[in-house]
């Protein structure tokens, strides 16, 4: 997995905001929309344009607009709605499709509960928006079910990353040839002894929108 840290002074301040466990619900909620937009300048670098010629009160200039079909931006249920609206405000005319997936406490295994996506992907770019990649279990079965549905093209944003995850999504996608990059705002230290990021934000989803 191509991985990219966004180091940016902007980035940096905002994600500090997020980490400190005083930042309520509302601001949190902000700053992580802050937050994906710029990330999100960084990850659609490579996303598919065409070429084409407009005239100016001047001139004819050639410029590109966005391919179709268009990029498809699938937010993980609950935390990865979080990022969703960021990133679509950047990619207004992006398709949307939903994996509700949790990850069990005790295994850390992450299970599916929804699914609401196009069956056919071929051809389309895919950004994943998910605000933590911890064990790195969750993205991985999210990126493995994109695969499935032919999706070959696939970005995932996350807020923060693990070593760990990122060693787990290299060895579970070390023999495909399905490139997959990964744009984050920091790789932290390491997870703790109940699979959480350190230092990391907490959890994500609890943060965003409330203990369930
Ligand atoms: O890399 P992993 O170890 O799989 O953990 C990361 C996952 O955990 C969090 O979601 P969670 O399962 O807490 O669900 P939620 O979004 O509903 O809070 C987070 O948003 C990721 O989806
Ligand atoms: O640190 C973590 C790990 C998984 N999920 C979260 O929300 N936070
Ligand atoms: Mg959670």
């Amino acid at each position: 997995m191509e991985t990219l840290v966004v180091d940016h002074p902007l980035v940096a301040h905002k994600l500090t905001a997020l980490r400190d466990a005083g930042t309520d619900s509302p601001t949190f909620r902000r700053l992580a929309d802050e937050l994906v937009t710029l990330l999100a300048y960084e990850a659609t670098r490579h996303v598919r344009v065409t070429e084409l010629t407009v005239e100016t009160p001047v001139a004819t200039a050639r410029g590109v607009r966005l391919a179709q079909p268009y990029p498809l931006v699938v937010p993980i249920l609950r935390a990865g709605l979080g990022m969703l609206e960021g990133m679509t405000r950047l990619l207004p005319t992006a398709e949307v499709g939903f994996l509700g997936m949790i990850r069990n406490e005790t295994t850390l295994k992450a299970e599916t509960y929804a699914t609401r996506l196009p069956d056919d992907l071929s051809g389309r770019q895919v950004y994943v928006v998910d605000p933590m990649l911890a064990t790195g279990g969750t993205l991985a079965a999210a990126i493995q079910f994109l695969f499935e549905r032919g999706a070959d093209d696939v970005t995932a944003l996350c807020l923060l990353a693990a070593p760990e995850g990122i060693a787990h999504m290299d060895e579970v996608f070390s023999g495909s040839d399905r490139p997959i990059r990964l744009v984050t705002a920091a790789l932290d230290e390491r997870l703790n002894e109940h699979g959480y990021i350190v230092p990391g934000l907490g959890d994500a989803g609890d943060r965003l929108y409330g203990v369930v």
